[in-house]
């Protein structure tokens, strides 16, 4: 059993793209959350079957564009595919899979200097993936969410789901993103993290 939060704020939002797709969301803060994290969840419409997608905060991807990811594009995509379907954006507060900003730009340097996405974290003397999602879990009770089509292509995100006591129905992947800045750190998330990805070939 995981700790009960429960609902403190709710706010419609209208949300406005760059793109020109909008759509309105009800904007869910919460008291009691495990982690302190300030995480938020975006509800669209009132589905009986919620479509959920659990999205670590990148800054630099998720605001500013950065290419060396592909969270820009997947959050954009979860926002239209959850609008669409009904359900909720859980947005964590976990930078850098949870190192934080300026341990994931640290990561970044070495990325440059050679080593992939979880060898740098590891080279810093952090975890590769320091993710948990109680909050997460916590947040879903919260909206009375007990069963869930999850948004991800993360082997972790559904079992963390499952044992904090979220029935998982079914798994969705994203669409593929890839990029030729972003192609290694795709092809590392497959081959450490079991990631679901279709990538085209790498070369070299
Ligand atoms: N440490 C580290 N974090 C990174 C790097 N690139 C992106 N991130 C972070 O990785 C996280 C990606 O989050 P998600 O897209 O939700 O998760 P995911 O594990 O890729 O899983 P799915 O997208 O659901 O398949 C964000 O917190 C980013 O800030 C990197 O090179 N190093
Ligand atoms: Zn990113």
């Amino acid at each position: 059993m995981i700790p009960a939060a429960t609902v403190r704020t709710r706010v419609r939002v209208p949300l406005r793209f760059a793109d020109g797709y909008s759509a309105s969301a009800e904007v869910v803060t919460f008291d009691g959350l495990a982690d302190g994290g300030e995480h938020l969840a975006l509800v669209f419409g009132d589905p009986v079957r919620p479509l959920v997608r659990m999205h670590s905060e990148c800054l630099t991807g998720d605001v500013f564009g950065s290419a060396r990811c592909d969270c820009g594009p997947q959050l954009r995509e979860a926002v239209e595919r959850i609008d669409r379907a009904g359900g909720v954006l859980l947005y964590l507060r976990q930078e850098g899979r949870g190192i934080g900003l300026y341990a994931k730009l640290d990561a970044y340097a070495l990325q440059d200097a050679g080593l992939d996405t979880y060898q740098a974290n590891t080279a810093l003397g952090l975890p590769e993936d320091a993710r948990d999602y109680t909050a997460a879990a916590q947040m879903l009770a919260a909206l009375g969410i007990t069963k869930v089509d999850l948004l991800t292509n993360n082997p972790d995100k559904v079992r963390q789901l499952r044992d904090r006591g979220v029935t998982v129905a079914a798994t969705l992947p994203t669409g593929v993103h890839a990029t030729p800045d972003n192609l290694r750190y795709l092809d590392a998330k497959v081959r450490y993290t079991r990631h679901t990805l279709a990538l085209p070939e790498l070369a070299g």
